[in-house]
């Protein structure tokens, strides 16, 4: 199927404007039928100034669109961004930005764009630090809240990082406790979240084992950290609402096994990409875990 016959060679302005930089503008084909230019790798755009650009860029479009690309992935370096208000003034959105560069697409296929979003989600990891010998939960109060209530320590995980590990990691940085990552209990989803920028909020609670005791708590993020004993943190008032649910299923867990609660970690190859991912489930039974198990 091609898409976009019309408008293939030349409208009238082509000839007397000789699409500077065209040559250039040369991408690489995706799987999708979208082709994908990188400035950075272009040579010869420094001299070039934004309006000639945009001449380039119109005949380059609509080159791709009488070869039949589905659509145009521009990549510009953050040096180059005088190049981003002519292309958007052909009809380039942004697509998304990194710290030195940004990216913005053209949908040149039927209908509406098909092509995927970016990033929609901050994901945010607590730690629920609970000591089974004493029965006491870690808790803190943040500093910069309006209402001082008991929570778990946490924060933003990191890109590239392991949920568990961002866990550890936050509670070490709170409360100066070192702990060990044992199940994920609970995941929360929230939309429009001021705090992810509008975007939406992942949070998720993990149960940790404590490897320290020794509280040593950051004065920049909170205002209190205690051992506090888990029946006292779910009958507390002065906690939030997701706090005292969690409080609730640990002390399930704590009473009738924690397999009750778990969802537990396993890293697992990746079939196509060669790469390693986790998985988090509840525990299988080993007769179910082979298929020779299951007749
Ligand atoms: N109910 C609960 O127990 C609560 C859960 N959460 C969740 O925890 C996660 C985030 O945890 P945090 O402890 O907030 O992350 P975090 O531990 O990574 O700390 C974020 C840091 O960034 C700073 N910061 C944030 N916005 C800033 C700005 N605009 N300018 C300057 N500094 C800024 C804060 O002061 C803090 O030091 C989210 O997923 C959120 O939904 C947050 C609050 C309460
Ligand atoms: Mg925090």
């Amino acid at each position: 199927r091609l898409l976009g016959h019309h408008g293939a060679s030349g409208g009238p302005g082509c000839k007397w404007n000789p699409p500077v930089g065209a040559e250039e503008l040369r991408g690489e084909l995706d799987r999708f039928g979208g082709v994908s230019v990188r400035l950075a790798r272009l040579g010869a755009l420094d001299r070039l100034d934004a309006a000639s650009f945009q001449r380039g860029l119109q005949a380059a479009v609509q080159r791709w669109r009488s070869e039949g690309r589905i659509a145009v992935w521009l990549h510009i370096p953050i040096l180059q961004s005088r190049f981003i208000a002519p292309a958007a003034s052909l009809g380039f959105c942004f697509h998304h930005a990194e710290s030195d560069s940004s990216t913005l697409t053209l949908w040149l296929g039927e209908g509406p764009s098909r092509l995927p979003g970016y990033a929609t989600h901050q994901v945010g990891v607590a730690g629920a630090v609970f000591d089974e010998n004493t029965r006491k939960i870690l808790v803190v109060q943040d500093r910069n809240k309006l209402k001082n209530m008991w929570k778990f320590p946490g924060g933003l995980s990191e890109p590239g990082e392991d949920i568990g590990d961002t866990a550890v990691r936050e509670v070490f940085e709170e409360t100066g406790i070192k702990s060990e990552f044992m199940s994920l209990l609970s995941i929360r989803q929230q939309h429009t979240n001021p705090g992810a920028f509008g975007k939406s909020d992942m949070y998720i609670i993990c149960r940790l084992k404590p490897h320290s005791f020794t509280i040593n708590f950051c004065q920049h993020e909170c205002l209190r950290c205690e051992w506090m004993d888990l029946n006292d943190l779910v009958k507390t008032e002065n906690t939030t609402p997701i706090t005292s649910r969690v409080a609730r299923l640990l002390l399930y867990g704590y009473r009738e096994g924690f397999d009750k609660i778990d969802f537990t970690v396993e890293e697992l190859p990746a079939v196509y990409t060669g790469l390693f991912y986790k998985l988090y489930h509840k525990e299988l039974p080993d007769n179910y875990r082979t298929k020779t198990g299951m007749d």
